[in-house]
């Protein structure tokens, strides 16, 4: 971690919540924030500060232009619009493209070596217009994609069974949100693969589960408005495996140079992003289910493309 630097790029809930686990975990020596609305961004510099003293965290906040986060070793995206009343996904999903052209735009040249981590939604969209935008290489282009939801489906399947979630190997992949797809064939517990290693009394009704896993933001959202504090802990994990060059293996957001957009499948992560693929034999539907929503949010970037 010595001499690395975090950018956080719109430090509203989500980002903020980032910030707050970088912080306590002493990711990176600096925490640069960015957002448009100066005063909530000092508010949060003051905050997040006070965080970094109460707690001996190595990690010092301040607040930083654009430009600037441009030049960190890690940037990361969680600026954003809020989903307003009425607004169709398609609204929503060109009020954000708008954004992150203009945050792309505003960093760039960026430093070589950096690595772009899209959080804002819609994640695969937006990271793979990222990627046309920055210029920066492939590997180092990536969004929080299905990291999230593989840990809560390891979770709620944990519960479940009384097994740890650390115990379980369970990727979800491809497009995040309605079309995102649960590997529950490559699935295993203990090493052991997961038909296998379940008893019959251990009954798991798995489309269930992947439904619950799907729609769990909706009810977290629905109960208290936003979702920060789960997605803000999978930043700071997927910061540390870069920074630390752990070399974990992790479902995100990548560029698929066979369906020309960025989704979900696991990858090796390192100083330099995207340090391997691995590759994880999926049944004939799975597999079908990937492309068919990844050939849908192609068109859609072509589209947006073309509209330009
Ligand atoms: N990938 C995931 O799993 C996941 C989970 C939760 C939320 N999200 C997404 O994260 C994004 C942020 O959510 P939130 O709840 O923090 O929203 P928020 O409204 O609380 O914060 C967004 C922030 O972005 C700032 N911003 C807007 N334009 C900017 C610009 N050009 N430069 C810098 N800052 C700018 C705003 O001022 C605001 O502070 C949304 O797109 C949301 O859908 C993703």
């Amino acid at each position: 971690m010595l001499g690395s630097r975090i950018a956080i790029v719109g430090v509203g809930q989500v980002g903020a919540a980032a910030a707050y686990a970088i912080i306590l975990g002493s990711i990176a020596t600096e925490l640069l924030l960015v957002d448009d609305n100066v005063s909530l961004r000092d508010g949060q510099v003051c905050d997040l500060s006070d965080v970094a003293y109460s707690c001996n965290s190595r990690t010092r906040v301040r607040a930083a232009s654009h430009h600037e986060a441009g030049q960190c070793d890690i940037i990361v995206i969680t600026a954003g619009s809020r989903h307003t009343i009425g607004q169709t996904n398609l609204e929503y999903a060109y009020r954000n493209i708008s954004i992150v052209k203009t945050i792309v735009d505003a960093m760039t040249p960026f430093k070589s070596d950096a690595v772009l981590l899209v959080v804002s939604n819609p994640v695969d969209l937006l990271t793979s217009l990222a990627l046309q935008l920055s210029k920066l290489p492939p590997s180092q282009v990536l969004g929080s994609g299905t990291y999230l939801d593989s840990m809560r489906i390891r979770g709620m399947l944990a519960d479940k069974i009384g097994v740890a979630a650390k115990s379980i190997d369970l990727f979800v992949l491809g497009v995040q949100g309605e079309s995102q797809v649960t590997a529950w064939s490559a699935a295993t517990i203990g090493g052991v693969p997961i038909n296998e290693s379940l008893s019959k009394e251990d009954v798991i009704n798995r489309s269930d589960l992947s439904n619950e896993c799907k729609h769990r933001s909706q009810s977290i959202v629905r109960a208290k408005g936003a979702t920060p504090f789960g997605i803000g802990s999978v930043v700071s994990s997927i910061c540390c495996a870069i920074i630390q060059d752990k070399g974990t293996v992790h479902p995100i957001s990548h560029f698929q140079p066979t369906l020309g957009c960025c989704f979900s499948l696991p990858v090796v992560l390192g100083k330099k992003g995207v340090t391997r693929k691995v590759q994880m034999p999926l049944s004939f539907e799975e597999d079908a289910q990937i492309t068919d929503s990844a050939t849908a949010l192609k068109a859609m970037i072509d589209q947006v493309n073309n509209s330009n």
